[in-house]
């Protein structure tokens, strides 16, 4: 509901990068892994020169097959303690999140076990930019201009910082403004999510179906792949145990990954 929704100020304030780094590690939640290994399967098949991250907030995992392929990356996120703790990986600073667990996994997915110290010097390579990010402004990163991208990337962004449906479409419309016509759009998120937890703290999150996801595909064409997948057992004592986000809006969780 509008009266849960936690806007911009509550993201500022209370989003814990390191309470929210705990969905990524690794092999500690199976539930959690499955999600984060759907989405690393996905991403790998993803090529161009230039890809703009959207709500990138601490992770990269969105940004680890895209390195072997776009040369040019650029983030962008809302909170800044977010954009530091990005900073501290980017820069190898001590306390940074130990991301090796996941990059080893996508490097065994793309065939090459061995080469997980390498994808982590290409990613840090290949992130040029670390920009300020407001899905709501006409242009996102302003005041910043950036030239269009082959490629956009969002996960669990929008659902995160739109109140309702009319917000998610006007943001995916300010959003659009930064891709190339032709270019490729990816979402990547959860169907029927309407909170999640960062630490002890509750977010809200706009409860999305598969078929609204659809009439958003049709504004950007014909071209656009949308794959879902049921992730969770609907069993909720399971969930409580399991689930990477402690409790879900709804028995089943589905994760979504469409490219426009
Ligand atoms: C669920 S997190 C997802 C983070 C990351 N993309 C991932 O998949 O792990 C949602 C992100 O959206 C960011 N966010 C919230 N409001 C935003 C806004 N108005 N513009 C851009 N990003 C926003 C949050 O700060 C947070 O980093």
């Amino acid at each position: 509901t509008m009266a849960g929704f936690t806007g911009g100020d509550v993201y500022q304030e209370e989003f814990d990068p390191k309470a929210f780094l705990e969905y990524f590690n690794f092999g500690t939640n199976a539930l959690g892994d499955e999600c984060v290994i759907f989405a690393l399967k996905h991403f790998c098949s993803l090529k161009g020169d230039t890809l703009i991250d959207i709500g990138t907030g601490p992770t990269i995992h969105q940004l680890l097959s895209a390195c072997e392929c776009f040369e040019n990356i650029i983030t962008s996120e809302y909170v800044d303690r977010n954009r530091q703790e990005l900073e501290m990986w980017l820069k190898k600073e001590p306390g940074a999140f130990d991301w090796s667990p996941v990059v080893k996994y996508v490097c065994e997915l793309e065939g090459n076990r061995d080469k997980w110290a390498e994808k982590e010097a290409k990613l840090r390579k290949a992130i040029k930019q670390v920009l300020k990010c407001d899905v709501h402004k006409s242009n996102p990163v302003d005041p910043v201009v950036l030239p269009q991208a082959d490629c956009l990337i969002s996960v669990e962004c929008f659902e995160a910082s739109c109140a309702d449906l009319d917000a998610y479409r006007a943001a995916l419309k300010n959003v659009s403004s930064l891709l190339k016509l032709g270019g490729h759009l990816v979402l990547c998120g959860d169907l029927g999510c309407s909170f999640y937890m960062v630490g002890t703290k509750r977010f809200s999150c706009l409860v999305l179906r598969e078929e609204f996801l659809r009439e958003a595909k049709a504004f950007r064409g014909p071209h656009s792949i949308l794959r879902t997948r049921a992730h969770c057992n609907p069993d909720t004592s399971l969930q409580n145990r399991y689930s990477p986000y402690p409790v879900w809006g709804e028995g089943i969780l589905f994760n979504f990954f469409c490219i426009f």
